[in-house]
């Protein structure tokens, strides 16, 4: 995910208001799409909070910033929260923010991330990976919308609307009790749910161009057009890797392309033959092509995780976290 306002899981929040007021490109034509842009319309001058559920790489971040995009709260920036980056000890410092000198190193004062979201978006991505004890401060700001910088004695008021994501089934974590019930309930007001990209099929051309086009603009070149035979396959494939890895593969098609058109041969040799039917699961399908991903970035980089972490599209925070998760050696 790109985080625009600030980075995904920076935890700086910005320094100064700027107008964020942006159009955000949310392509498909599915139904799931067409119902999300409805819920955008519906939600757009309240406050309420939405939830938007959905597998890894869907476009969730995408989604909530659409939401966002549609909103009175459009001016206003649009906070990302990596909440599976937040640290126990720290955590109010980064959501609450600090005065200066409020401990060693708050050299300056921070704003935190509600303060900072005042007036727009408060989004709050892997909201399933919040320990329960970092649930129950989230669930406090959520019910009273006023926090306390650190080092500060006037709590300040904030005007949020939270829009939260997550791949993980909340209500079963609720269950085995991983999961707030409270919590749960609070920010399941308006729920959203992105399917995976093989359930929309109509949407898997329109993106693969969507994708074409920004390649172009960014090298300055012609767009390239899908051959009948590699639109065939990409709408063939399982995409475990949801809109993420239909957007890797047309980046790597577009540079390998040789003439006008993208043909068979230039897509990833994983979608070139027709897929078996799997009789593995679609969870384990993620995690091993998570870790090849991660594997393959970590090789082409000479190892050198900041480079690999740019190159997938993430933090390096993140990127720590799914090695140590996946077990993935990070020496040649
Ligand atoms: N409908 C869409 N239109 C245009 N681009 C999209 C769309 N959906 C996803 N993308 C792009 O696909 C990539 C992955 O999307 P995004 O980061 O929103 O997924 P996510 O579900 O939040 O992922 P994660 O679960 O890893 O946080 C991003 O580059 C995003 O811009």
């Amino acid at each position: 995910m790109n985080g625009t306002s600030s980075g995904s899981a920076t935890l700086r929040a910005p320094a100064a208001r700027r107008s964020f007021a942006r159009p955000v490109a949310l392509v498909g034509r599915s139904a799931a799409m067409n119902a999300i842009k409805s819920v955008a319309s519906t939600v757009a001058s309240r406050q309420c909070t939405v939830m938007i559920l959905g597998e890894t790489g869907a476009g969730k971040e995408m989604v909530a910033r659409y939401i966002h995009a549609q909103s009175d709260r459009c001016a206003a920036p649009l906070i990302p929260v990596d909440c599976s980056a937040l640290s126990d000890t720290l955590f109010e410092s980064q959501m609450f923010g600090h005065v200066q000198g409020a401990f060693t190193g708050a050299v300056r004062e921070s704003l935190g991330f509600v303060r900072a979201a005042d007036g727009g978006t408060l989004f709050l991505d892997e909201v399933g990976e919040l320990s329960l004890p970092l649930q129950a401060k989230l669930l406090r700001v959520i019910q009273e919308r006023c926090v306390t910088p650190v080092g500060d004695t006037r709590p300040h008021q904030v005007d949020v609307r939270i829009v939260a994501a997550t791949h993980r089934d909340l209500a079963a974590m609720v269950r085995e009790g991983t999961f707030r019930q409270d919590l749960y309930f609070r920010l399941n007001v308006v729920v959203t749910t992105l399917p995976p990209l093989r359930e929309r099929a109509e949407d898997i051309v329109p993106l693969a161009n969507h994708f074409l086009q920004k390649q172009a603009e960014l090298y300055d070149e012609p767009m390239r057009q899908l051959s009948a035979a590699a639109a065939g396959a990409l709408q063939r494939h399982h995409w475990p890797g949801n809109v993420r890895e239909l957007a890797n593969a047309m980046e790597s098609a577009h540079v390998l392309a040789q003439g006008e058109c993208i043909e068979l041969s230039d897509l990833p040799v994983r979608l070139q033959s027709p897929q078996p039917a799997s009789a593995e699961t679609p969870e384990l399908c993620l995690t091993e092509l998570e870790r090849r991903t991660i594997a393959e970035a970590l090789r082409r980089t000479d190892f050198c995780k900041a480079k690999a972490s740019r190159m997938l599209g993430i933090n390096i925070q993140r990127l720590n976290r799914r090695i140590e998760r996946l077990n993935i050696s990070t020496r040649g």
